[in-house]
């Protein structure tokens, strides 16, 4: 099984699918920070850099797709074992929000936005949507203040303007999914890292959800 969390920078999808795979036995599959050698580049002059990011996070996103395939395909084949994988991010992010944001705001050139495009079609071909998709909404405070607690030195230098544009694609991706299940968690309110009480509500929540799934697909 796939679950996917969603969101802006700092929007803390990392601690809640380390918390949730804790929870559950899942495995994470994390994104590409640590040894990704195009981001403190691009933070510091996105023009130049954005292009080659955009391929870079695309091609380890495609990697993470086909994890998944080999999975769902080993769990047809062994349904009393299911193996579930909870992503943090999704490729549908890489093109929906962050190239289509570098895209709008003249940072990248149409030909490269247009070659990505391509590029990502043909990759999506292959994609399954996520069994669950859970997005986790925050407002600028609560992003600036995550941002900041985590302290890497790349990322101080990123502004309001373009985490605000970010989360303006984040609503719009999030009110035209369709694609499969999603869960809409306002982590403005909801502290999983700090208070036992909101985490449990998410896990009440997950496992709402997944077992109204379980029951539509008997
Ligand atoms: N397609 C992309 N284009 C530009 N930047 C990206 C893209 N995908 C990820 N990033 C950046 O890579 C870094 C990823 O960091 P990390 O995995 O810690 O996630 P995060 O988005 O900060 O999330 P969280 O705090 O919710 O765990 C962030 O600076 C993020 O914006």
């Amino acid at each position: 099984m796939h679950i996917a969390i969603t969101g802006n920078i700092g929007a803390g999808k990392t601690t809640l699918a380390e918390m949730l795979a804790a929870r559950y036995g899942w495995e994470v599959l994390y994104e590409a920070v640590e040894g990704n050698p195009y981001l403190a580049d691009f933070y510091a002059d996105m023009p130049r850099w954005a292009f080659n990011l955009q391929i870079y996070f695309l091609n380890s996103r495609f990697a993470q797709v086909k994890t998944i395939m080999a999975i769902r395909e080993a769990n047809r084949d062994n349904p009393r074992q299911v193996h579930t994988v909870v992503q943090d991010r999704t490729i549908y992010e890489d093109a929906a929000i962050f190239a289509r944001n570098l895209y709008q705001s003249d940072q990248m050139a149409e030909r490269d936005y247009q070659t990505y495009l391509n590029l990502f079609d043909n990759m999506m071909s292959l994609v399954q949507p996520p069994d669950l998709m859970i997005y986790l909404r925050a407002d600028l405070p609560k992003l600036r203040e995550q941002i900041q607690k985590r302290g890497r030195s790349f990322e101080q230098r990123i502004s309001d303007e373009y985490l605000l544009s970010l989360n303006q694609l984040y609503d719009q991706f999030v009110d035209t999914y369709e694609q499969g299940d999603l869960l809409i968690l306002d982590v403005n309110t909801l502290d999983y890292a700090e208070h036992p009480a909101d985490f449990a509500e998410i896990t009440r929540q997950i496992d709402q959800r997944l077992a109204s799934r379980s029951l539509s697909s008997r």
